[in-house]
C-alpha cells in the first residue's frame, strides 16, 4: 500500500509543473504540496464516502470532515486508513472556522436530498440557507478556497455563494464550481454501454446546468463516435437529464445518489488539486460564471489552473438537437439562477 501510494505521488508530481517554493513536503526524492481539503456535510450520505475517497488521494495532506454532528465517528473511521493525510473531525458550528481554516478545497455536500416526486428547486427553501451560512464562513476563515458546490439546487446554490462572497468581499469567479460532474459520469455510462465502446475511454461534455432539461449532454462531440441513430441521441439524452430522478426513485424515499455522487465530487475535486498543483491540460465540465451563453452561470468544459478557472471553454459544434436544447434550457436555468441571487440579496 505504502509503495503504491508512493508511486502514485510521484506519478502525480511528475505531472505537475509545480514552482519549488510551493513543494513543502518531502516523499523520499520527490515533494508534492500540502493542501487541505474540508468537507462540509461529511456525515452524510455522500459526504461518508466521499471523505473515503478523499482519503485515498495522495495529493491531500489534510482532511477536514464537518457536519452538524456525527463527524468525530466518521474521521476516527476514515482516519485509520493507512494513506497520507490527516483527518479532524468537527462538529458543530462553534467548529467550523477550524475545519475552515487553511483550507485549499472546500466540497459542500450539505443540505437535504430529494425524494421521489419531488423536483431540486423543492429542496431551495431548506438548503439555500445551509448554503449562505456555509459559505458566509467560508469568506470569513478561507476566502481563498475553491468551493466544490454540490448541494441542491445547485442552479441557485453556486449564484447564492457568489453573492455571499460578493457581500463579503472576497468573490473571486475564478474559484467557485457548481459539481456537475456527475451528469458526465452518467452520460458517459449510458453512452458506453449503447455505443458499445469501452467506458474507460468514452468522453462526452455535459453543459448547462444540474436539473432536468437544463442538463445538456452534448452526445454529437462524443468520443469514441458512434453511428447512434436519432432516437438512440434522444434516449441518451432523456436518460442523463432524469439520472438523478432514476436514482432517487429506485431509493423509494431513502434518499438520492451518494455513491455515485462521491465518485464523481472526489474526481472534480481531484481535478481541482491537480491544476492547484499547476498539473498542465485539466479540463472537466462545471457550472462557472461563465460568458459562452447570455447567462451569467452556464456549465461547459473548463480548464483549471492554479487559480482555479483558468479558461472557459466554448462549447464547440452542436447538433441541430443539441441547439434546441441549449435554447429550451435557458430560461428555466436564468429563473433559478435569478431565485438564487434574490434569495442572497434578500436574507
Ligand atoms: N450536485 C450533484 O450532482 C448532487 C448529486 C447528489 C446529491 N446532491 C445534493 O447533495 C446534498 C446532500 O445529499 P446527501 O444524500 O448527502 O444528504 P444527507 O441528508 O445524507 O446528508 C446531508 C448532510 O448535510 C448535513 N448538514 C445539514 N445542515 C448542515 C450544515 N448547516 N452544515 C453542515 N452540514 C450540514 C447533514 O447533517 C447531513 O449529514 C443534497 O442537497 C442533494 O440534493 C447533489
Ligand atoms: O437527483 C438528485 O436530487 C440528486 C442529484 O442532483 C443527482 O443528479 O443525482
Amino acid at each position: 500500500m505504502k509503495a503504491s501510494l508512493l508511486r502514485s505521488v510521484r506519478s502525480a508530481v511528475s505531472r505537475s509543473s509545480s514552482s519549488n517554493h510551493l513543494l513543502r513536503r518531502s516523499f523520499g526524492t520527490e515533494s508534492v504540496p500540502e493542501r487541505k481539503v474540508t468537507v462540509l456535510g461529511a456525515a452524510g450520505g455522500i459526504g461518508q464516502p466521499l471523505s473515503l475517497l478523499m482519503k485515498l488521494n495522495p495529493l491531500v495532506s489534510r482532511l477536514a470532515l464537518y457536519d452538524i454532528a456525527g463527524t468525530p465517528g466518521v474521521a476516527a473511521d476514515v482516519g485509520h486508513v493507512n494513506t497520507r493525510s490527516e483527518v479532524t473531525g468537527y462538529a458543530g458550528e462553534e467548529q467550523l472556522a477550524k475545519a475552515l481554516e487553511g483550507s485549499d478545497v472546500v466540497i459542500i455536500p450539505a443540505g437535504v436530498p430529494r425524494k421521489p416526486g419531488m423536483t431540486r428547486d423543492d429542496l431551495f427553501n431548506i438548503n439555500a440557507g445551509i448554503v449562505k451560512s456555509l459559505c458566509t464562513a467560508i469568506a470569513k476563515y478561507c476566502p481563498n478556497a475553491l468551493v466544490n458546490m454540490i448541494s441542491n439546487p445547485v442552479n441557485s446554490t453556486v449564484p447564492i455563494a457568489a453573492e455571499v462572497f460578493k457581500k463579503a468581499g472576497t468573490y473571486d469567479e475564478r474559484k467557485l464550481f457548481g459539481v456537475t460532474t456527475l451528469d458526465v459520469v452518467r452520460a458517459k455510462t449510458f453512452y458506453a454501454g449503447k455505443a458499445n465502446a469501452p467506458v474507460s475511454e468514452v468522453n462526452v461534455p455535459v453543459i448547462g446546468g444540474h436539473a432536468g432539461i437544463t442538463i445538456l449532454p452534448l452526445f454529437s462531440q462524443a468520443t469514441p463516435k458512434a453511428n447512434l441513430s436519432d432516437d438512440t441521441i434522444l434516449a441518451l439524452t432523456k436518460r442523463t437529464q432524469d439520472g438523478g430522478t432514476e436514482v432517487v426513485e429506485a431509493k423509494a424515499g431513502k434518499g438520492s445518489a451518494t455513491l455515485s455522487m462521491a465518485y464523481a465530487g472526489a474526481l472534480f475535486a481531484d481535478a481541482c488539486l491537480k491544476g492547484l498543483n499547476g498539473v498542465p491540460d485539466v479540463v472537466e465540465c462545471t457550472f462557472v460564471q461563465s460568458t459562452v451563453t447570455e447567462l451569467p452561470f452556464f456549465a461547459s468544459k473548463v480548464k483549471l489552473g492554479k487559480n482555479g478557472v483558468e479558461q472557459v471553454l466554448d462549447l464547440g459544434t452542436l447538433s441541430d438537437f443539441e441547439k434546441e436544447g441549449l435554447e429550451k434550457l435557458k430560461p428555466e436555468l436564468k429563473a433559478s439562477i435569478e431565485k438564487g441571487i434574490q434569495f442572497a440579496n434578500a436574507n
